[in-house]
């Protein structure tokens, strides 16, 4: 061991020595963006904090600026803080930022680079992303609202359920919003739905995804920070075996998922992607894969938006937005059956309350990380070739200069016209003449933007709808030597890819009688068929 770690610091000292003299060969004309001073050979890496990085971040931007530059022991980290900055570089200029930076151990080694996510932006990229699209357009989303009809329809009677078993005691709301989208997204990509949450399938998923939060976190393998460390053989380089187990893991609950799909009499996306003409002498585990990662990377996301939800209604709900929300809801839809995409044109507000959760508390508040190959010029500072491009979607969401004040509070009106001459509807029923044309935050930017977002704002749409109709919400359990109820704190969380809110249990009050009528007459849908929504949801083949 002795042998590896003098062997290792040598190949280290000689990597960093190597980048800082061709950062001194390499001198450009324009300074580089500003940012905290580096350290000679670590650069800025100490002086991150280890949990909570965007928040540290989101502050060295009030300092230095929209466009930061911080070097990760030589390797270049731009940092942006606005959305202009974000828009311009990742979007506008999205030709040349629309990579990825290389990560060996999430990317190389445990999904042997068939990530969609971590795709470089090349060929293969893009023939992904052309078969995956015409299941993800406007038109298609709009085809898959019946199934999200009956999974939040699943929700109510699940939570319901549960306050009637535990009551003060508490719902797991995280739970059973889990189901529900995992439900969702296995029914699309597979045919077959999930009534518990704690089938194998999603508990493999879940697992996968853990992972993949961890093997991604920055710093957490130092193959990642010195790639060519990757070189070394297995003995002395834990992590590969790690990496192959990891890989197995996935490789089984892909392949065994998509060979379900495809034996399923239902259609479903694996059918839909098998047929494409992209597929054609795909191997069989890189179309897996592809429907995994879709089926994974909508999962958490949506999952964690709707955490955020509670926790802004259990902290600034008293502020009144719950109030309205629940009024409106109660004169469009009355006490007589629950919310639905019918009522989507009428229910602007709602989806103000969608676009105030993404942009308050970004599902991912890091931002997903671009890569730059060319070097470039931006507000007269030098990006130089090869740096990783961060859009800090903290910060960005932070950005009063399209956001307004009170960017800190949970205010849904912020998204909302004064008056609109012109009404438009679109295919989802989303009413977008009532809603200002804001940048919609934390699915991303430019090529890489996330391509299931019209699913996710759907799903966000009818369970808040239906859960705002339902029932009063509160922070759950009451300590029993104080009698004082759990205390949220909104700032609580995890750091990773998803930025997951400490969870708790909460009071899921029903509103009043009518609500538990309607629930129990809408009934569990456990013994429906969804044959008939799969197959009108059938996109045609292009
Ligand atoms: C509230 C829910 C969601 C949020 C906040 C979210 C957010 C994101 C973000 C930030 C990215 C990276 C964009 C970038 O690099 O600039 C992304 C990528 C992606 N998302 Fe989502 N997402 C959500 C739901 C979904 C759903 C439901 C699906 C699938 C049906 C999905 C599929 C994907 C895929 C496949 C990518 C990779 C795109 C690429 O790298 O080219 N997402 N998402």
């Amino acid at each position: 061991m002795p042998g590896f770690v003098t062997c290792l610091l040598g190949a280290l000292s000689a990597i960093v020595i190597g980048r800082l003299v061709l950062s001194l060969i390499k001198r450009p004309s324009l300074p580089l963006p500003p940012g905290p001073k580096p350290a000679p050979l670590i650069g800025n890496i100490h002086q991150l904090p280890k949990t909570r990085q965007w928040l540290e971040l989101y502050h060295w931007s009030k300092k230095y600026g929209p466009v930061m530059h911080l070097s990760m022991a030589g390797q270049p980290l731009i940092v942006l803080s606005t959305h202009q900055a974000a828009h311009d570089l990742l979007s506008r200029r999205s030709s040349r930022y629309s990579d990825r930076p290389r990560m060996v151990m999430a990317g190389d080694l445990v999904t042997k680079g068939m990530h969609m996510l971590l795709r470089p932006y090349n060929d293969q990229y893009k023939l992904h992303q052309k078969m995956e699209a015409p299941l993800l357009t406007l038109r298609s989303a709009s085809k898959y609202r019946p199934l999200q009809d009956l999974e939040s329809q699943q929700l109510l009677w699940d939570v319901l359920g549960e306050w009637d078993k535990f009551g003060e005691k508490g719902v797991d709301f995280h739970h059973h919003f889990e189901r529900a989208m995992a439900s969702t997204i296995y029914c699309l990509n597979y045919g077959y739905r999930l009534q518990t949450g704690y089938e194998k399938e999603l508990l493999d998923g879940k697992r996968v995804q853990e992972e993949f939060s961890r093997t991604g976190q920055v710093g957490n393998y130092i193959v990642d920070t010195f790639p060519i460390l990757n070189h070394l053989p297995k003995f002395l380089a834990p992590w590969k075996k790690e990496g192959e187990e990891l890989f197995e893991l996935e490789r089984q609950l892909h392949v065994g998922n998509l060979k379900k799909g495809l034996n399923n009499g239902k259609w479903n996306f694996s059918k839909h992607m098998k047929d494409s003409p992209e597929a054609a002498g795909m191997p069989e585990i890189e179309l897996a894969f592809d429907l995994g990662i879709l089926a994974d990377a909508g999962l958490d996301t949506s999952t964690v938006a709707l955490d955020w939800f509670i926790i802004a209604w259990i902290t600034s709900g008293s502020a009144g937005w719950v109030k309205k929300a629940q009024q409106l809801l109660d004169e469009v839809v009355g006490k007589d059956r629950l919310p639905s995409f019918e009522d989507r044109p009428k229910l602007a507000y709602i989806d103000a309350i969608v676009n105030e959760t993404l942009r308050w508390r970004p599902v991912g508040a890091q931002g997903v990380p671009h890569f730059t190959k060319t070097e470039d010029e931006y507000m007269g500072y030098h990006i130089p070739a090869n740096s990783i491009v961060l859009p800090n979607a903290f910060a960005i969401t932070r950005d009063e200069t399209v956001f307004g004040e009170d960017v800190d509070n949970f205010i849904p009106e912020r998204w909302l016209t004064e008056d609109s001459d012109m009404e438009h509807i679109d295919i989802c029923g989303l009413n977008t003449s009532a809603l200002k044309d804001l940048p919609q935050t934390g699915f991303g930017f430019g090529r890489r933007i996330c391509t299931g977002r019209l699913i996710a704002r759907n799903q966000l749409f009818i369970e808040m709808a239906r859960m705002l109709w339902s029932f009063d919400v509160e922070a759950g359990v009451v300590d029993e030597a104080t009698g004082v109820r759990y205390k949220v704190n909104n700032m609580d969380c995890r750091d990773g890819f998803i930025t997951l809110p400490k969870l708790f249990r909460s009071v899921m009050r029903p509103r009043g009688q009518w609500v538990r009528d309607v629930i129990l007459k809408a009934g569990t849908t456990h013994n429906l068929d969804h044959s008939a929504i799969l197959e009108a949801a059938k996109i045609e083949k292009s």
